[in-house]
């Protein structure tokens, strides 16, 4: 899926050839489909014509197939998910060859979804679609490098990988020169030439950027300069450590500080942020409806379509509590605009209410909640538990963890909380429910 579906008047010229049976314009018409530049999006429309591109034997046609089985639409059918059958087109589609296969199965393999968990066989993959150009697993890549997942940990490669992205035109790579020269990490500090790789981040809307851009005083240097920056063994190696702060005993609240680095936080705001929809909650029928309730928007980021990064931070968020990652429901992504809420409600489903039966047959009850909060908000967005007088504030890079159940694993009513309107600037924040046993969705 490298190249750029068609637009406008070609789509005519491109339609006509698919018609006529090149397969190349087939796939390229598949993929125009698929994203909406076909003047809209139509899966089923996309399917039909990636199907006969890959039935002449085009492999990045079977990867985008099976990337959609991944994403929900399995014969061009929204809703519908097909993992078995994702892989199965994946592994053929990368025995031809495919780039975009050899990414996806990479993360597979390393996620441990729908494929035996391999870290390393899954950053060999994703570091061979890297050499091959394939932006996001060059970005993988440099994740897996920089904090040793699957590959050796090395900073020298990991700063040429970022490199590579920024010079290729990807912001995630300028944002992260820019913090790395900003924290004095792996490089030596430079505030001028931090400012001028963010400004080049934020001038893309790459999230945070503009906002870390802002805190650095010193005046702009040349930002490829930073295309030229090479390790120095002096400079700080790592984030900082988190700190725990247990905040209630009964039921148990407590803050990982500082737990999430901004690198992570930008780059799950612009994973969500093309995706958000408003958010929608269980009734007391089963069903799952809008509600005033909660007028977030949200999306949620399903295993299948894990990014390395994303990944570890679950990996780490589940080693903080000490449950398994698949007792995990699909991480949430959440946005708050200015006025928008969550309304004082229990995460933990009550037994006694009649729309808590389906839910808890997919992994029993959501034990824990863990709240990453992603950027700062400016006025507003507090969690707060009303029965227990707290308020906790949103503090960028803070994951506020509680249990909903007690000692018994009875639920305990006293985790009431909220999310307080916000009333200036934007909240966003990944919620992860956990349940007492591994979670399988009911889908088809
Ligand atoms: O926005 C908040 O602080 C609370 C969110 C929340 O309660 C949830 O996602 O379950
Ligand atoms: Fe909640």
């Amino acid at each position: 899926m490298n190249s750029t579906p068609p637009q406008g008047p070609d789509l005519n010229e491109i339609t006509r050839a698919a018609e006529a049976g090149v397969a190349e314009a087939q796939f390229n018409l598949g993929l125009a489909w698929l994203y909406g530049d076909a003047g809209r999006r139509d899966p089923q429309q996309a399917w039909t014509w990636l199907d006969r591109a890959h039935a002449q034997g085009v492999a990045e046609a079977r990867a985008a197939l099976g990337m959609m089985c991944l994403s929900g639409q399995c014969e061009g059918r929204e809703g519908s998910f097909d993992l078995e059958r994702a892989v199965d087109l994946l592994q053929s589609a990368h025995a031809g060859d495919s780039v975009e296969a050899a990414y996806r199965l990479g993360t597979l393999k390393m996620t441990g979804c729908g494929l035996a968990p391999d870290l390393a066989g899954g950053a060999a993959m994703i570091e061979e679609a890297a050499r091959r150009g394939h932006m996001l697993a060059l970005n993988d890549a440099a994740w897996c490098l920089e904090h040793g997942l699957g590959l050796e940990r090395n900073p020298a490669r990991a700063l040429r990988a970022w490199q590579l992205a920024a010079e290729a035109g990807m912001p995630r790579g300028w944002f992260t020169l820019g913090v790395w020269l900003m924290e004095g990490r792996h490089v030596g500090k430079d505030p001028g030439l931090a400012r001028a790789c963010l400004e080049r981040a934020a001038r893309s809307d790459y999230p945070l950027a503009a906002t870390l851009r802002d805190s650095l005083e010193a005046s702009a240097g040349d930002a490829a300069r930073a295309l030229q920056l090479q390790i120095d063994p002096s400079a700080r190696s790592a984030p900082p450590e988190a700190a725990r702060e247990r905040l209630s005993e009964s039921p148990r609240i407590e803050l990982l500080k500082e737990f999430v680095p901004v690198e992570t936080r930008a780059h799950l705001i612009a994973r969500g942020r093309p995706m958000i929809e408003p958010s929608r909650v269980l009734s007391d029928t089963g069903t799952i409806d809008r509600s005033s309730i909660r007028t977030s928007g949200e999306t949620c980021l399903l295993p299948e379509l894990l990014d390395v990064t994303a990944w570890h931070l679950l990996e780490r968020l589940h080693d903080a509590v000490d449950i398994p990652i698949h007792n995990g429901e699909p991480l949430i992504l959440l946005q708050y605009t200015p006025g928008t809420e969550y309304k004082p409600h229990y995460d933990y489903f009550d037994p006694a209410r009649p729309g808590s039966g389906t839910a808890l047959r997919q992994g029993g009850q959501r034990i824990y909640t863990l709240l990453t909060y992603l950027n700062d908000v400016d006025a507003g967005g507090a969690t707060a538990f009303p029965e227990l007088g707290l308020e906790v504030a949103p503090d960028a890079g803070t994951v506020l963890v509680f249990r909903n159940v007690d000692e018994n694993g009875d639920i305990e009513s006293r985790t009431l909380h909220a999310g307080l309107p916000v009333t200036a600037g934007e909240k966003w924040l990944a919620t992860r429910w956990i349940r007492e046993k591994a979670f399988i969705p009911e889908r088809q």
